[in-house]
């Protein structure tokens, strides 16, 4: 048996389809959702990363703009630009790419964006509503991921989660919403002693090292779901995952490949953030 596999890709489409009536409902009512996205320097990876959110977000209607600063922005200029968007009810959504330049504090700039207009649900408020199970604005890759599971009528509650990986941005938050799904979560990172002894009991395996295909089939307990989140760029310029697809693909039930499957849904719920924070700011 091979398992089934997730094309995030394809799912994000039809978000997007969905979406696209959301806005239009939207527009009629005068609110024109928009997004700012803000990027600093020029790294190529990060260029093209916010020209795919502007694409994604113009398909489905939103209106979508980039600000494109120069790596010698100062701190304060940053913040500065952010507090006039804070203020600017024609913008929504307000996203500063990461990473930034070494002299400019990320938490500092997280901590600026208003948290109604935080698409990227990184403010703090945002994860600690989170973490209380209240309304907030999600993260974005964790919430493609548990939409993903959900797609496949992946149960999540009573299952074992392992998750390795404790970024803020990704391993810490999915972790916090399985268990909000009532998934009983194991976390696993670079301090982790005898890895395979935890993912051996995974029923759902998500996995963000950021290290090109080091989970395989010996990793895996039989039928597992496998969510595989690494982005690595490879030496000829291709996209390949933490996961070795194959190997893993032979023993698990639920897979995701690298392309086309948490990335473009990580966009696809920047582009649902985005319509709530419009939402919310119809009744403020
Ligand atoms: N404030 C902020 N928010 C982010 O959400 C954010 C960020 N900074 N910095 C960088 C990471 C990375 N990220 C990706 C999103 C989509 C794909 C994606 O759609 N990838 C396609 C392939 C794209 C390609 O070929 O380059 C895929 O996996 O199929 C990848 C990466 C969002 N990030």
């Amino acid at each position: 048996m091979s398992a089934t596999v997730i094309n995030g890709k394809d799912l994000a489409q039809e978000l997007r389809n969905n979406m696209k009536e959301e806005v239009s409902e939207l527009k009629e009512k005068g609110i024109i959702p928009h997004l700012t996205v803000i990027l600093v320097g020029d790294n190529p990876a990060s260029k093209s990363y916010v020209n795919g959110k502007k694409k994604a977000s113009e398909e489905t209607g939103i209106v979508s703009d980039i600000i494109e600063l120069p790596v010698s922005t100062t701190e304060e200029e940053l913040l500065n630009l952010i507090k006039e968007l804070n203020q600017d009810v024609s913008v929504h959504g307000i996203l500063v790419q990461l990473p930034l330049p070494e002299h400019i504090k990320e938490e500092h700039i997280i901590e600026t964006i208003i948290p109604s207009k935080d698409v990227d649900g990184f403010h703090p408020i945002n994860i600690g509503r989170m973490m209380t199970g209240n309304d907030s604005l999600l993260p974005c890759t964790p919430y493609g991921i548990v939409t993903m599971l959900k797609s496949r009528n992946i149960t999540i509650q009573g299952k074992h989660a392992v998750v390795i990986g404790r970024s803020n941005i990704v391993g810490k938050p999915v972790g916090q919403l399985l268990l909000n799904e009532n998934a009983t979560v194991t976390y696993c990172h670079s301090k982790t002693r005898n890895l395979k002894e935890h993912t051996t009991r995974a029923d759902i395996l998500i996995v963000a090292i950021g290290i090109p295909n080091v989970i395989n089939r010996d990793h895996l307990k039989q039928d597992a779901v496998v969510i595989d989140v690494g982005i690595n760029r490879t030496d000829n310029g291709s996209l390949t995952g933490d996961v070795d697809f194959e190997s893993a693909k032979s023993k698990a039930s639920y897979i995701t490949p690298v392309p086309r499957g948490v990335g473009p849904m990580t966009i696809a719920m920047l582009l649902k953030n985005t319509i709530k924070a419009a939402k919310g700011l119809s009744i403020n």
